[in-house]
């Protein structure tokens, strides 16, 4: 659970700062009560009362010094220069001494939050992305880190030095009339603490609301994601009802509860500092009438007085921002405290030291293997497996029979219940995960495409590759006949805002893309399947050429792509059935022989 410590954390590396400037915003908002301070001692001389004991003798101290006469003019003289100096002098120095560095200090922590969800978001475990979808958790990040950016110049800048200032202000009413001053101090300590009280049912509204629009946000992403199945089923108006309903959902706490509960807030407040404000009057007035008080205090007094509760106005609006953006505020926390991956640890640590790179024959090992994604379904169940250095080994089955399941193990996404896998006999758990998977590749069914060239995509996983060894893994790979057609070659931009790649394109570009960085251990995740027959028929041949230079997993349920493999490998309801080469597995009465009989013939042998 976040809290608010969380987000006072977020500012904490610019601590120092933010104490020198919420300081000096604070002495900033005090001495301007010097105006009116001043203006009431002007009075007193104009209208030939005395003035204030502290102030009188301050200016006979500065008469000495200069050896002036006191007199009326010298004394509204130093006044006046005491209301320059707070004034005139003062303004040219506060925007830098204060808002400067306000909203300095909030952008900075910006970049370091953004920083910190981008460096959560790489290292977050593969399932928190099954249960949660890009819409929401970007818009979580951004509402979160954009009311953080906002609300810390309003409380830092203007909510903290505003309630100094009415502070300050009671200070100078508690000198001239007690009475007053106890007055205005219990009419502050009610509302606020009303206000306060409100607030917290409001804040509970908000978590609410926050959580309704993630969900929006949520379906708004799927249907982007997904537009072409809604377009296929025609189902538009279905999910436009669906949404409809949802934003009425929002509209509903939005305007009956928060709306209402706000606007309730305002009501009340204003009326009892009205109330307050006539109070005060009546009673300074009747001071000034007894003759407790002077007829400049009186004024200072009704002008210091209005300030103050002119200032709770700000204040309560401050406070009803900021608690409008609490609870995305938390909610961002909460994701930065999501658990990353148990194998994330070092991953953000770039590692360029070639020396320290692992390199394994890439004899693999799955000894006694058991894992389920729930801990009470299990997926695979003692899977035992030997893959000897530079074999072909693939894996078939039908379809959820584990195979993909297997790869992600192999690759440490996650980690078997029990059992272990072995790489050249080391438990990889052992090893270091960025430079293990730095020596494994994986080209998956759908291939992702990073908005950038050919080039910059083909070396995603070695930018150090030189324009050779690009056009080798493209010529094993057939992308160079895709390149020659493209406007700028290998220069053409490709991905989110260039040329659109097709299905089997992609493909390509992801094969030549994880022959690139040379890996001990090449994983096919059914990498040929959007390929037509002869296009795939090339690559088996080409993937001859690389034979013999690194083991390769292939998964297919396309049973001619892996006829010629060293081992097939056929899995069924998470566990191993069979194992042998093709002719072997023919031979054999089993699944093998079926799924290849279907496949060949369109018949299934009983
Ligand atoms: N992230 C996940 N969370 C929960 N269950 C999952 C997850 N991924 C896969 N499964 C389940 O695990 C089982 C094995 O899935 P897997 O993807 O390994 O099968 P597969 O043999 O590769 O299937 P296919 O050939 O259709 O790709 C299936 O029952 C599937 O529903």
């Amino acid at each position: 659970m976040a809290t608010f410590r969380d987000i006072l954390n977020y500012f904490r590396p610019e601590w120092k700062l933010s104490v020198f400037s919420i300081t000096a915003s604070s002495i900033y908002e005090v001495i301007d009560l010097v105006v009116p301070y001043a203006i009431g001692q002007i009075l007193n001389v104009l209208s030939n009362q005395p003035l204030d004991k502290p102030l009188e003798s301050a200016i006979a101290t500065v008469s000495n010094i200069i050896n002036y006469p006191v007199n009326k003019s010298f004394s509204l003289g130093l006044l006046l220069g005491l209301v320059f100096l707070v004034t005139v002098v003062r303004a040219p120095t506060q925007p830098w001494l204060t808002g400067w560095f306000h909203w300095d200090i909030a952008f900075r922590s910006r970049r370091d939050q953004n920083q910190a969800a981008i460096a959560k978001i790489l290292t977050l475990p593969l399932e928190f992305y099954d249960e949660n979808n890009p819409g929401r958790i970007a818009g979580r990040v951004a509402r979160g880190v954009s009311n953080h950016t906002w609300a810390y110049p309003e409380i830092a800048g203007q909510f903290i030095p505003k309630l100094i200032r009415v502070l300050g202000i009671f200070a100078f009413i508690l000198v001239i009339e007690w009475r007053i001053a106890i007055l205005y101090l219990i009419s502050f300590v009610i509302i606020l603490s009303l206000s306060l009280k409100n607030l917290q049912q409001l804040i509970r509204y908000e978590t609410r609301l926050d959580k309704y629009m993630e969900d929006t946000e949520s379906r708004t992403s799927e249907l982007i994601t997904n537009i072409k199945t809604v377009k296929a089923f025609a189902t538009e108006a279905r999910e436009l009802k669906r949404q409809k309903q949802r934003l009425d959902r929002e509209l509903m706490v939005l305007d009956y509860r928060i709306h209402v509960g706000y606007v309730k807030l305002g009501t009340w407040q204003k009326t009892v500092i009205q109330f307050c404000v006539f109070i005060i009057l009546g009673l300074t007035l009747a001071a000034t009438v007894d003759g407790r008080i002077s007829l400049g205090h009186f004024i200072m007094t009704l002008t210091l007085s209005s300030m103050a509760y002119a200032e709770l106005e700000p204040i309560s609006i401050l406070a009803e921002g900021f608690a409008r953006r609490y609870s995305s505020m938390l909610r961002f926390h909460e994701f930065l405290q999501e658990p990353t991956g148990s194998d994330s640890v070092g991953l953000l640590e770039e590692s360029n030291q070639a020396e320290s790179a692992y390199k394994f024959s890439g004899k693999i090992e799955f000894s006694h293997l058991t894992f389920g994604y729930d801990a009470n379904r299990q997926v695979l169940e003692d899977i035992n497996l030997l893959i000897e250095p530079y074999q072909t080994v693939a894996l078939v089955g039908r379809s959820g029979s584990g195979k993909s399941t297997l790869v992600k193990l192999l690759l440490r996404y996650f980690a078997p219940q029990s059992g272990q896998i072995l790489i050249d006999g080391q438990d990889i758990r052992t090893l270091d995960v960025g430079k293990y998977r730095r020596r494994l590749a994986i080209v998956h069914q759908e291939v992702d495409v990073f908005n950038g060239t050919v080039l910059e995509n083909l070396t995603y996983g070695r930018p150090d590759a030189s324009l050779e060894e690009v056009q080798e893994a493209c010529e094993i790979a057939r992308v160079d006949e895709v390149v020659q057609h493209l406007p700028q070659g290998y220069y053409t931009v490709v991905g989110e805002r260039g040329v659109r790649l097709s299905g089997g394109q992609r493909q390509r570009l992801g094969i030549a893309r994880a022959l690139l960085v040379k890996p001990d251990v090449l994983v096919f995740d059914e990498a040929t399947s959007s390929l037509d027959y002869e296009s795939e028929r090339s690559i088996q041949l080409a993937m001859r050429s690389i034979q013999g230079t690194c083991t390769t997993i292939v998964i297919a349920h396309r049973l001619s792509t892996v006829r010629e493999a060293d081992k097939i490998v056929v899995l069924d309801r998470g566990r191993i059935v069979e194992v042998g080469s093709h002719d072997e597995l023919l031979r054999h009465k089993g699944i093998y022989r079926r799924l290849h009989s279907l496949q060949e013939t369109g018949e299934l042998l009983s």
